[in-house]
């Protein structure tokens, strides 16, 4: 490109970074305003109080005045924060003001218009923009078009352009590096520069590099539901953390992160893309796994963890529970037992007090089951409630007239009666009007366990309630439809019975217990909660979507995952898609498939593919790269050394490495070994962990999401992935390698790798 060119645009970015100098001091003034006048309200804020407590109007003046200085202080604070996240604006955009420069005319006759797009958009007088944000409507021509005739979408409706010109831009630290015209939506060399770049342990934000079909998703603001399968590496993590970005641009104002929730497959994940966010001026979303969901819910049961759910060896029959536990057909019933509770069924334990039923619970339940059928099961608890308070209520007048209660009296030491008084006069006209004052205090005081169990509501047991629910569901489903017998499920039952003793929970229960629990308390979910967004859905299954979905009434759906990388749910993952199409109205419902693979480089990408069987496509972004290494070791020290001249080839080019072993035992065991022999590796033993530099050894269903530039897969052997129904499995390992993959087996190699053909691997022997 003509040097003219590059000089005139040179002249062109120094005169935006110029401007945006100019802007910088202005905000700092602002911020300094800011800072000193909060510092004067707070210094004068004794002297400028009018403090008067002498008159109910002197009271009234005094708190007007309080809440005068404090608006003044939050108006301080705010005019504070504005300009702080404005100045951190114009800092990113100071170094980097934008990356693409578009040309167009609105129509024939219109006048041509050139804009700039960058992260942030930038403006020096209101209405003249130097710097359109890249979420901005305009902006999605450059990610969507080519040249010619391109509409784009705007919060009034569809517009078209006749785009002219589409030029690139790579600028460091304010001086451009280079530039290209383009005719494609954005350039293959623009995004191999992007995608050569080292891993890291934090992922980086693709603004500049956004596909047209991420864009889709990104942009979509239309669908409840938009379900996303993408191959593995397809840029789904990055379409999210985009898509929220621009959600809080488009929606601003309206929307909060606080209103935008993430559920991620592990804490290390939440972790490695924690940066993004933030990178590109934004707060970060609530983002949590779905295990620290239920957690939060549940905090007196242990719910199984991820490696102990990995570690499940399940017989047939207990799969087939699980499998039915999971499902629309479980979560109907579940539902319809609920609605049966309206009429029957509810288990009620006794209020006790002093050791004997105070309320029964055959009472309880005369009560609970006296309201009309016009009372659901949030009405009807409430209603008991107040019932059962006022029993409470008429009680203790009864109660003060009971022996115990003038014992108490008789036996109270002065600090006790001190504190019964408290702050009532002790002046009585009589002494058994003082005897009723303490009588009545006695009581209250003893009987507030009682009201405490009665407004908690202690009576019920969501546990047994929970059992009984187990119990009766032969009655509303029909268990032999699924493979089940009545001893197999009775057996379940039990066991889940025992867990409950010790506090424990499956995974799997925890969800229709917790969907119990809120029919039962008649909550009717989050509703403020706007967006939610589930990553790896294929590890859902649909109880929880179906669950989710009634959590958050008010929330629309992106649901992000691979079929291919099912490696809890497996098989059963493909019927997700289906039940999951009749909980969306389809109108609403939005499904894209993203098929690139931007992570790998094509000899990576290619040789995973063969893994799978029946597999949803993958295509290989053409980006080159060395052939993956097999090496099957004779023992497992001959394995070890082929590891280790592994890294120290890495370590030479620095390339991150993951050691990735199949489960905990296999990654202590050459963690042990690495160390003894001087390496220095760091394992990862559980999903709060945090990700560190360096060598990590990681166990495979932590790896989920995760990406690094080189990958070990450590005992790549038969007697690990021997099964066909590991495939998912080996394959979402493998598919974590950016440019090195090395398999290392011993004695034998895993059966699953056999239709790889020859040329497309290459082999590494040891002595
Ligand atoms: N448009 C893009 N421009 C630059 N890099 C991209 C783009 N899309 C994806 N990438 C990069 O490709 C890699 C894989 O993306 P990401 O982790 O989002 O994929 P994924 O679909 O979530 O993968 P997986 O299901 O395997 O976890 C990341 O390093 C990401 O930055």
């Amino acid at each position: 490109m003509a040097d003219s060119i590059k000089a005139r645009e040179q002249k062109h970015l120094d005169e935006v970074v110029a401007k945006i100098k100019v802007a910088q001091a202005e905000a700092k003034k602002r911020i300094d305003v800011a800072e000193s006048d909060e510092a004067g309200i707070r210094k004068n804020f004794v002297n400028d109080l009018r403090l008067k407590t002498d008159s109910y109007e002197g009271i009234m003046e005094t708190a007007l005045s309080v809440r005068q200085q404090q608006q003044m202080l939050a108006e301080r604070q705010n005019s504070w924060q504005h300009a702080t996240t404005e100045l951190s604006t114009l800092k990113r955009l100071e170094k980097r003001a934008y990356f693409a420069r578009i040309d167009f005319q609105e129509g024939p006759n219109a006048k041509p218009e050139t804009i700039y797009i960058g992260l942030g958009s930038f403006s020096d007088t209101p209405d003249h923009f130097l710097i359109y944000d890249w979420r901005a409507p305009i902006s999605s021509i450059y990610y969507d078009g080519e040249l010619g005739n391109v509409s784009y979408q705007t919060p009034d409706g569809e517009q078209s352009v006749d785009v002219k010109l589409k030029r690139q831009f790579q600028i460091e630290d304010g001086t451009i590096v280079t530039l290209y015209d383009t005719d494609q939506t954005v350039t293959d060399q623009m995004l191999l520069s992007a995608l050569s770049e080292h891993s890291d342990t934090h992922m980086k934000s693709i603004v500049t590099t956004i596909q047209k079909e991420q864009n889709q998703i990104i942009r979509d603001t239309h669908s409840d539901l938009l379900f996303v399968q993408g191959a593995a590496g397809s840029g789904k993590t990055a379409a999210i953390l985009q898509r929220v970005a621009f959600l809080l641009y488009r929606y601003r104002g309206h929307l909060t992160a606080g209103q935008v929730m993430l559920f991620s497959p592990n804490q290390l994940f939440n972790d490695y893309i924690d940066q993004v966010l933030p990178e590109l001026g934004e707060h970060n979303m609530v983002q949590m796994t779905y295990y620290q969901y239920a957690g939060r819910r549940m905090p007196k049961i242990d719910i199984e963890t991820l490696a102990q759910r990995f570690a499940e060896s399940n017989t047939p029959a207990e799969k087939k529970i699980t499998q039915l536990k999971g499902s629309l057909a479980f979560f109907n019933a579940v539902t319809h037992y609920a609605d049966h509770l309206e009429q029957r069924g509810m288990v009620f334990r006794n209020i006790v007090f002093q050791g004997k039923p105070f309320i029964p619970k055959e009472k309880i339940q005369e009560i609970y089951y006296s309201f009309n059928r016009n009372y659901h099961l949030g009405n009807r608890l409430q209603a008991t409630k107040e019932a059962l308070i006022r029993i409470l209520n008429r009680r203790i007048a009864g109660e003060m007239k009971s022996k115990w209660v003038e014992e108490t009296i008789q036996d109270l030491s002065k600090e006790e009666l001190d504190s019964l008084y408290g702050d009532h006069p002790r002046e009585f006209e009589s002494a058994d009007k003082e005897f009723q004052f303490l009588a009545r205090k006695v009581v209250m005081q003893s009987l507030e366990s009682v009201r405490r169990a009665i407004v908690r509501a202690r009576f019920l047991s969501i546990n047994n309630q929970y059992v009984h629910m187990l119990r009766e569901m032969p009655r509303h489903i029909d268990l032999t439809q699924y493979g089940i017998t009545q001893a197999d499920w009775d057996a379940s039952v039990d066991t889940t019975i025992s867990e409950l003793r010790d506090h424990r929970m499956q995974l799997i229960n925890t969800t229709p217990y917790l969907y119990l629990y809120d029919k039962i308390a008649g909550k009717s979910g989050d509703r403020e909660m706007r967006y939610v967004f589930m990553d790896e859905i294929q590890d859902y299954n649909a109880f929880q979507l179906a669950f989710l979905k009634t959590t958050f009434p008010r929330a629309r759906f992106t649901m992000l995952g691979d079929l291919n990388q099912a490696i809890f749910t497996k098989e059963n993952s493909h019927t997700l898609l289906q039940e999951l199409s009749t909980m969306f109205d389809p109108e609403k419902t939005r499904v894209v498939q993203l098929t690139q693979s931007y992570r790998s480089t094509q000899q990576v990408t290619d040789f995973t593919k063969h893994i799978l069987k029946n597999g949803e496509a993958v295509t290989s972004f053409a980006r080159e790269g060395e052939l993956p290494t097999m090496t099957v070791a004779p023992d497992e020290d001959a394995a070890l050394q082929r590891v280790m001249a592994e890294l120290k080839r890495n370590d030479q080019d620095h390339e991150t490495t993951a050691i990735i072993g199949k489960d905990l035992a296999d990654c202590r065991e050459i963690t042990e070994k690495l160390t003894a022999a001087g390496v220095q590796v760091t394992l990862i033993r559980s999903e709060n962990q945090r990700l560190a530099p360096g060598i990590i050894v990681v166990p495979s269903f932590l790896a989920k999401g995760l990406e690094f530039d080189a990958v070990i897969v450590w005992h790549a052997s038969k007697s690990r992935y021997g099964a066909d129904d590991e495939r998912q499995l080996l394959y979402t390992i493998c598919s974590r390698a950016m440019h090195r993959l090395s398999l290392v087996a011993i004695d034998q190699l895993s059966p699953l790798l056999s239709d790889v053909p020859a040329d497309e691997f290459e082999v590494v022997n040891v002595d």
